[in-house]
């Protein structure tokens, strides 16, 4: 059974159509204990109002989130910058991204807000970045990576750095390969961590072989033998969030169109709400669902302005009147 959030949740899409914002499995109200006599909506809504810090002149610049991205090459500039700018618009103060040496200007080039480290495929690289990592708040492995071996063997090696800090990692696309192939470097992490696989990179995570059963299902024993915290968002019509022998569905939103780098924006988004959801003990599902709520809804308001010409910098646009609607205390 679905439910919709609010009456405030249904948006025109274009003239004929109009989808719900926010609907939610029974699943998902049972796995966050809800009372069933409560408004179960507005429980959970009020559960990703709560991320957001409060825009107060108190707080000093880095407080809100300070994101590290690890993503850039020589084929792939555009991601890494969806998920930075995408990360910073949703709320983050410092974001920054750590690519190859060829993506460093043109990502500089696309904005001067974020703080761009071309040094991922540099001698040394490790022990560059290093110093970096101490500052950060979470760490989004993959977008636009490349998959080279040698870009491979230094995220191996940071991943290990990340572990001794015990920061907490968000995990896209390219990534998402380098733990298909060696899910052991994420193997008992001391901090939660959180993949977001679109369905193709689900099935090479949890294996091509685990059946027709639910996602859950799918994905318990690859979850099982990770131990952790580790969070599965998988990306689809239906966005579905596994944890704890869990799942959470999000639908609602969205469009026909699936330009490239909405689901960079998902992993930018998710990492600002999931260091918030950190700093308040709040639990990552929550995080996650946030991030999918936002991606949804900003593809839907673009879609119903752009339709087919719709992109990801459409999107972004969207994100003030999206994060106001949902994630705003008022
Ligand atoms: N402007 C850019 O720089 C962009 C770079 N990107 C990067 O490109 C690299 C490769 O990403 P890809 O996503 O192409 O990864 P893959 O090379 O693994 O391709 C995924 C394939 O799965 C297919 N697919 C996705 N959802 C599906 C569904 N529901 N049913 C059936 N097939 C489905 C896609 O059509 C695609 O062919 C990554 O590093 C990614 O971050 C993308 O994020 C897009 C934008
Ligand atoms: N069929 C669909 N209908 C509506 N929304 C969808 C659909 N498929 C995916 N989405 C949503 O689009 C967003 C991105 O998902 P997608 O599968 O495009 O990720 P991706 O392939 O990783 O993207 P990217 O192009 O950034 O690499 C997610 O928020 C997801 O919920």
């Amino acid at each position: 059974m679905l439910l919709s959030l609010t009456s405030k949740s249904l948006i025109k899409v274009n003239r004929t159509r109009v989808c719900t914002i926010s609907a939610f499995s029974k699943s998902f109200f049972r796995a966050f204990g809800s009372n069933m006599s409560q408004s179960l909506e507005n429980q959970i809504a009020e559960k990703t109002k709560q991320l957001a810090p409060p825009l107060t002149n108190d707080r000093h610049k880095g407080q809100a989130g300070r994101i590290g991205v690890f993503g850039g090459s020589l084929e792939f500039t555009g991601a890494p910058y969806y998920s930075a700018i995408t990360s910073l618009k949703v709320g983050a103060d410092l974001v920054y991204v750590f690519c190859a040496k060829e993506a460093g200007l043109v990502i500089k080039s696309y904005s001067p807000e974020l703080i761009v480290l071309p040094i991922l495929d540099q001698p040394n690289a490790v022990q560059q970045i290093e110093p970096w990592l101490k500052r950060l708040h979470v760490v989004l492995i993959g977008p636009g990576l490349g998959r080279l071996p040698s870009t491979f063997a230094v995220i191996e090696r940071i991943i290990g750095v990340c572990r001794n800090k015990k920061l907490p990692l968000v995990i896209d696309a390219d990534g998402l390969i380098f733990v298909s192939q060696k899910p052991d470097v994420i193997k008992d992490y001391p901090a939660p961590i959180v993949l977001t696989p679109n369905v193709m990179e689900f099935g090479r995570l949890v294996g091509q072989n685990t059946g027709d059963g639910t996602k859950l299902e799918r994905s318990s024993c690859f979850l099982n033998k990770l131990g952790g915290q580790v969070t599965i968002l998988c990306k689809d019509h239906e966005d579905e969030i596994i944890s704890n022998g869990k799942s959470v569905k999000v639908s609602g939103g969205g469009s026909g169109r699936r330009s490239g780098g909405q689901g960079d924006m998902l992993g930018g988004s998710l990492s600002t709400f999931l260091h918030w959801a950190l700093e308040k003990q709040v639990e990552p599902n929550i995080a996650c669902f946030a991030a999918c709520r936002l991606t949804r809804d900003c593809n839907a308001r673009a879609f119903a302005k752009q339709g087919r010409s719709m992109t990801a910098v459409d999107m972004i646009h969207e994100i003030h009147d999206v994060f106001e609607e949902n994630f705003e205390l008022k």
